[in-house]
């Protein structure tokens, strides 16, 4: 079958969009899985952080539903929910739409420039809940705020929350990839602690409502950025004192940086998540759903304008995180 696509990225969390709302195309559960496998396979022609197919709704005006690279589907993705933002606010001629998703509707809009050349986006990120049963996390804890899962580490403490997708946030002095990536593969790997898996996030505080992430994402290992990690992120520092609620705070990553806000509505949190959308390309992909093998059949168009203003941003960030 061949299959137009639209890799883009927020913050360098990269993704292929594939426009289902044109009616084009008619995808089973199964042909999802080998599509999210085949094109975000780093050996492979494209290569990705995930799947964000876009499809009509009855209850909103478009759909998100998100595939990571090992063919499971997330309740939610930050970065991925800003490039659809773009993608259908563009499509209809809008600067505000809401985007069903599997467990909210969620409202997102396009804001001012956060960089030079740097149109923004910003998604809600919701329900949180700090309920262990919510991630699941099986522990004796109800609630896990810096606390100990000693299957996982015997000296972090760790803050588990669910936006709503799982994670687990824990305070670093400084940040190495290879114990993250050690913690998060042992974290995926204990069915018994975390059945559903979970994403591990790193913070390291940069000072006044400054902070730096790393994430190790569940279904996919190391990325530059995890939209909804930073988002869980930022509240957790509001949570432990060490950020205020209300305010924005600038979450640096490796792949530049994005806004969160916290707020509270009543006993609900919620995370406002402001950050870039950008296209890379676009191209025709021939995909033989039978063998998962991929061709590409036409000459990608590149977005060569705003990749050139992203990489000035990312320089930007880079600096703010040595200062
Ligand atoms: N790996 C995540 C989904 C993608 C989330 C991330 N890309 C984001 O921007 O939030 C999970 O399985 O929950």
């Amino acid at each position: 079958m061949n299959i137009e696509i639209l890799k883009c990225h927020g913050s360098n969390n990269d993704f292929v969009l594939i426009d289902e709302m044109t009616g084009a195309y008619s995808f089973s559960e199964e042909d999802r899985v080998t599509i999210a496998k085949a094109l975000c396979n780093r050996e492979g022609i494209v290569g990705a952080d995930g799947i964000l197919f876009v499809l009509n709704s009855d209850v909103a005006e478009a759909q998100m539903r998100m595939f990571n690279p090992d063919g499971s589907e997330a309740e939610m993705c930050g970065n991925g929910l800003r490039c659809v933002a773009r993608y259908v606010t563009e499509k209809l001629g809008k600067d505000e739409v809401v985007i069903e998703t599997p467990e909210a509707n969620l409202p997102v809009v396009k804001r001012e420039e956060m960089y030079e050349d740097i149109p923004s986006f910003e998604v809600n990120i919701e329900p949180v809940s700090f309920s262990a049963d919510s991630l699941p996390l099986h522990s004796p804890h109800h609630i896990h705020i810096e606390q100990p899962i000693p299957a996982l580490s015997k000296d972090l403490t760790f803050t588990a929350l669910s936006v709503p997708n799982p994670h687990l946030i824990t305070v670093v002095p400084e940040v190495h990839d290879e114990n993250l990536s050690w913690l998060g593969k042992v974290a995926n790997q204990d069915k018994e602690l975390l059945p559903n898996g979970v994403n591990v996030s790193y913070v390291q505080p940069l000072g006044d409502q400054k902070v730096f992430v790393r994430t190790y994402e569940r279904g996919v290992g190391l990325t530059n950025a995890c939209g909804t990690a930073m988002s869980a992120s930022a509240l957790t520092t509001v949570i432990v004192e060490m950020n205020q609620l209300n305010e924005e705070i600038f979450v640096f990553n490796r792949g530049g940086f994005v806004i969160c806000t916290a707020l509270k509505d009543g006993d609900d949190y919620v995370i406002k998540l402001r950050g870039n959308a950008t296209y890379v390309y676009s191209s025709t992909i021939q995909l033989d759903v039978a063998s998962s093998e991929i061709k590409e059949v036409k000459d990608r168009t590149l977005f060569e304008a705003e990749n050139h203003a992203y990489a000035k941003m990312q320089s930007y960030a880079q600096e703010q995180i040595t200062l």
